[in-house]
């Protein structure tokens, strides 16, 4: 039995999926006018391990993210740099495929676009209107009407009226009551635009998902997922407008990750105060970032720092090495294993502790158990022992959160040795040009760090001392 926990109802509830054996997941992904940061970067893999553990377990799953690509960021970005406006959201989709690879994340099953849903998001509009959900106000604007809608704040456990009086809420005199809100925006000169039975315009930020999640899941699908910086007012207004045209809940369970925060503050593209995914990658590697993230669990907030992450890549190094030193001893024919007792039991273990509202904190745990086991059979030089350990590891454990796929140390050794060469090609060329004086610094610089370089008839060897 697998229990997650819903923020609608504030409980752990069981999963009960709509279909048989098949999940159906939609998560609000990235506005695309900016490189991704490693906050954006934690509901990608918290949600692309649950879906992998849910396959893992037996169930076939759909999963829909969405690309934000019309907004007022978007059109900002494009106005500053003077460039079409279309031109940005396709770099920065572009941009997030390349992070979204770095760090192992497999595609969702639809990556829907805004842009691409306008007609369909009319109907849906234009049918909020006939139902009495929504409104065309006096310049042209559509929004929706939320006193009409009786449970408006269940989702984020707001009271309405109390929201009414707080500050934060923008009265406008175009609007029937404070917390109504855009379903279509006229559009101002310069704006892209659409044209729509209320003028020309563009979709509000809420509709979108609603729209897209209903055309490709259903009318209610099982769950829905993002950060938990979303639930007021973004999936309130989902959830409002869904509820409000189809009469049936919109989803039966609402997942929600804790926000990744710098110097106690959320990470965020609009305050400046982010680390780049590509960046933490490059210098941490992709394991040691996703380990780093999913030791704590998916609902906590977590405070992102160096020091963290540098403690944990030690962590991770060690792992890697055990990895390596069991494939150097079997020289890379590593020989499968059928699930022994043992394989059994960890295997059931690390099964409760996702099953129990994706307890990853505790997975992550016993991954690095399996790890000292590992090193304990190799020492012992119990061949039973070790394939069991690597096979948990690497073929069993790491597949769900998609790590250790690659081998970091023959990467990172790699990539030393790419460097070496380059070295040495340079100092080849200095020589060849008699620029003896570089040419030799090279070779002693080199030599100083311990890369011994020899000049033979058949070119230039290095050794490693
Ligand atoms: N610091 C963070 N920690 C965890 N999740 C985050 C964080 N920032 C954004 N997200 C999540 O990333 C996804 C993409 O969000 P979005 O593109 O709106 O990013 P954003 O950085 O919040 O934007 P902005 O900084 O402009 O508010 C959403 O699911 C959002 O909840
Ligand atoms: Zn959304």
């Amino acid at each position: 039995m697998i229990r997650i926990y819903d923020t609608l109802s504030s409980s752990l509830k069981e999963l009960k999926t709509i279909e048989k054996n098949h999940v159906k997941i939609y998560v609000c992904g990235p506005t695309v006018y900016n490189i991704i940061h490693v906050g954006n970067a934690r509901p990608m893999i918290v949600f692309d391990s649950f879906r992998r553990f849910l396959e893992f377990s037996g169930y076939k799953v759909t999963m829909v993210q969405n690309f934000t690509d019309i907004d007022d960021k978007i059109i900002n970005k494009s106005n500053e740099e003077n460039t079409p406006f279309k031109e940005i959201p396709e770099r920065f989709i572009n941009e997030y495929w390349k992070d979204s690879n770095l760090l192992n994340i497999r595609p969702a099953n639809f990556h829907p676009k805004t842009t691409d849903y306008v007609d369909e998001i009319i109907i849906f509009i234009e049918d909020l209107i006939k139902k009495g959900y929504a409104y065309k106000s006096e310049n042209n604007d559509v929004y929706f009407d939320v006193r009409k809608l009786e449970d408006y704040g269940k989702l984020s456990h707001r009271n309405p009226d109390d929201m009414r009086s707080g500050s934060r809420i923008e009265i406008s005199e175009n609007k029937r009551d404070p917390l109504d809100f855009t379903l279509w925006k006229a559009s101002k000169e310069n704006e892209p635009s659409w044209s729509s039975p209320w003028g020309d315009g563009r979709p509000g930020w809420h509709i979108e998902c609603s729209v897209m999640s209903t055309q490709i899941l259903g009318k209610t699908f099982d769950i829905h997922a993002g950060g938990n910086d979303l639930i007021f007012p973004h999936h309130e207004n989902e959830r409002a407008q869904s509820v409000a045209r189809h009469g049936c809940e919109f989803a039966n369970y609402w997942m929600h990750n804790g926000m990744l925060k710098l110097s106690g503050s959320k990470m965020s593209k609009s305050t400046g105060n982010i680390w780049l995914v590509r960046d933490i990658v490059k210098q941490y590697g992709a394991d040691t970032l996703k380990i780093f993230m999913l030791s704590k669990h998916y609902r906590s907030p977590l405070d992102f720092s160096e020091e963290g992450l540098i403690s944990q890549k030690k962590s991770v190094d060690r792992l890697n090495e055990t990895l390596k030193k069991t494939e150097d001893l079997f020289e890379n024919d590593i020989p499968y294993l059928a699930y022994t007792d043992y394989m059994k039991e960890k295997i059931n273990i690390f099964k409760e502790y996702l099953s129990d509202d994706f307890n990853t904190t505790k997975a992550i745990a016993l991954i690095f158990d399996i790890s000292k086991e590992l090193n304990k059979s190799l020492e012992q030089k119990n061949k039973k022992n070790i394939l069991e350990n690597y096979h948990l590891l690497k073929n069993i454990f790491g597949p769900i959160f998609g790590i250790f796929e690659d081998n970091y140390i023959e990467k990172q050794n790699m990539s030393s040795d790419e460097v070496i060469n380059l070295l040495i090609d340079i100092r080849n060329k200095m020589r060849n040009q008699k620029n003896y004086e570089m040419s030799d610094y090279i070779r002693d610089k080199l030599n100083e760090i311990g890369i011994e370089i020899k000049d033979n008839i058949e070119g230039t060897t290095y050794k490693i001392k």
